[in-house]
């Protein structure tokens, strides 16, 4: 995800910590506002054969052979998962576990220790940085089981130290410096994969550039099938560097239409790529749509480092990936805009980069006969070239080939992921 402004918030609520604490012993139920889908939702998540990418032999210089193979797959993983392991990746075992070891603590504390970082001001206003809920926009709103600190790390001079937990904040610098000098090495590989500059996504980034640090800390549920951890979503950032607890699964990742369980290795870093990533590759390399499950038993904990673009820039897909047979997939965003637009999405589990698209039907020149837009709530009905017909209730993928595909449909963004993964080809 990202981050949004400040807001106000309609109820005060309890941390999902101390809620899971308020259940055990008070029968299964959790509160109305969780429940986010049917017990009966899915089957379990096939688990992820998501890549793995050796960083060792593409950093090397001269390069050997297994650079060769090792681009290959990191151009798989980037095409189709949007997300891969990576090992060699520069960052000590001891300082990953400092960081998660000193999280831990953090959220084991009692709650009026956590309260001292709140991301409440005066008690009522919503303000992005601190330790708290996401922002809650309405009433209405499906909450995650989840709660979360949430810390701007760069650049440096605009962080709030005092929103540091004093245990954290040695681990904390060091781990976000060896992060950033892993994104500035990886950068360049992915431009080298869609034959830009080196320099190109770096350029972009600018000096104001600032990246998140988000601790999340998901209680065990008593009812697991009927609430999410995180919603789906797919993250508003460039790329994501991503540390999960090795003891226990949850992380989710949708790829065509399917569910998988992402596997966890101690000491591997997870790299997600983002929505700027997505709009400037020109839909090439994906920013995939993933989801955090809870479990009955076992607390799980994650950190995040979301890069991001400075925010008064405006990205585009990239001009040396636009021409006549490959056009714009992307408006140009201003990235502020964008991210500001993010939570709104996300509490309504819709997906921000949907505005960001140009019309599909449009630009795959297919007639639509009754279409008020293609996002993943709107209404569309059309024959695609070879005859079929589509109705409101079909998700579609357009296929890198160009073909249009039907996908399952569910009530939580899982269909938003059709138009998230269309091609770059039109048909015929
Ligand atoms: O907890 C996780 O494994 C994923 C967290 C995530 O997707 C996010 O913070 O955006
Ligand atoms: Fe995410």
């Amino acid at each position: 995800m990202g981050r949004a402004g400040e807001e106000a918030r309609p109820v005060p609520l309890l941390p999902a910590q101390e809620l899971a604490g308020r259940q055990q012993g008070a029968g299964d139920d959790v509160p109305a506002r969780y429940v986010a889908r049917a017990n009966d939702a899915e089957a379990a998540a096939a688990a992820a054969p998501v890549p793995v990418i050796d960083l060792g032999p593409l950093c090397q210089q001269p390069r050997g052979e297994s650079a060769a193979d090792e681009a290959a797959r990191l151009r798989m993983a980037l095409e189709s998962w949007g997300l891969f392991l990576v090992t060699n990746h520069g960052i000590e075992a001891p300082l990953m576990d400092a960081v998660m070891e000193g999280s831990r603590e953090f959220f084991r504390q009692p709650l009026e220790e956590k309260q001292m970082y709140t991301n409440m001001v005066d008690g009522e206003h919503f303000q992005l940085e601190g330790y708290g809920n996401d922002r809650v926009a309405s009433e209405g709103q499906v909450l995650d089981w989840c709660d979360r600190l949430y810390l701007k790390v760069e650049p440096p001079d605009e962080r709030n130290l005092a929103l540091w937990p004093t245990r954290l904040r040695d681990a904390l610098h060091e781990f976000t410096a060896k992060c950033t000098r892993l994104k500035d090495r990886l950068l360049p590989e992915m431009a080298k994969l869609l034959e830009l500059d080196d320099d190109y996504f770096g350029d972009q980034f600018g000096a104001k550039a600032d990246t998140y640090a988000r601790f999340s800390y998901y209680p065990p549920c008593p009812r697991p099938e009927l609430v999410f951890g995180l919603k789906p979503h797919s993250d508003g950032s460039f790329v994501t560097l991503l540390m999960v607890d090795s003891s226990i699964g949850g992380l989710q990742v949708l790829r065509d239409g399917v569910c998988y369980g992402v596997r966890t290795k101690p000491h591997t870093l997870l790299i997600n790529l983002g929505d700027q990533m997505e709009i400037m590759s020109n839909g090439i390399f994906k920013s995939p749509v993933h989801r955090v499950v809870t479990n009955a038993e076992k607390e799980r904990l994650s950190v995040a480092l979301f890069y991001s673009v400075d925010p008064e820039r405006e990205i585009q897909p990239a001009g040396k990936l636009v021409d006549e047979n490959h056009p714009a997939l992307y408006k140009k965003v201003k990235i502020k805009e964008y991210i500001a637009g993010l939570y709104e999405h996300f509490s309504q589990g819709k997906m921000v980069i949907e505005t960001a698209k140009e019309n599909i039907l449009k630009l795959l020149g297919i007639g639509a006969w009754n279409c008020g837009g293609i996002d993943s709530d709107s209404y569309f009905e059309f024959r695609s070239a070879d005859g079929s017909h589509y109705g409101p209730n079909d998700a579609i993928v357009v296929t890198s080939r160009g073909s249009l595909r039907r996908t399952g449909v569910d009530r939580f963004g899982w269909n938003a992921l059709a138009s998230a993964q269309q091609g770059r080809t039109r048909p015929n």
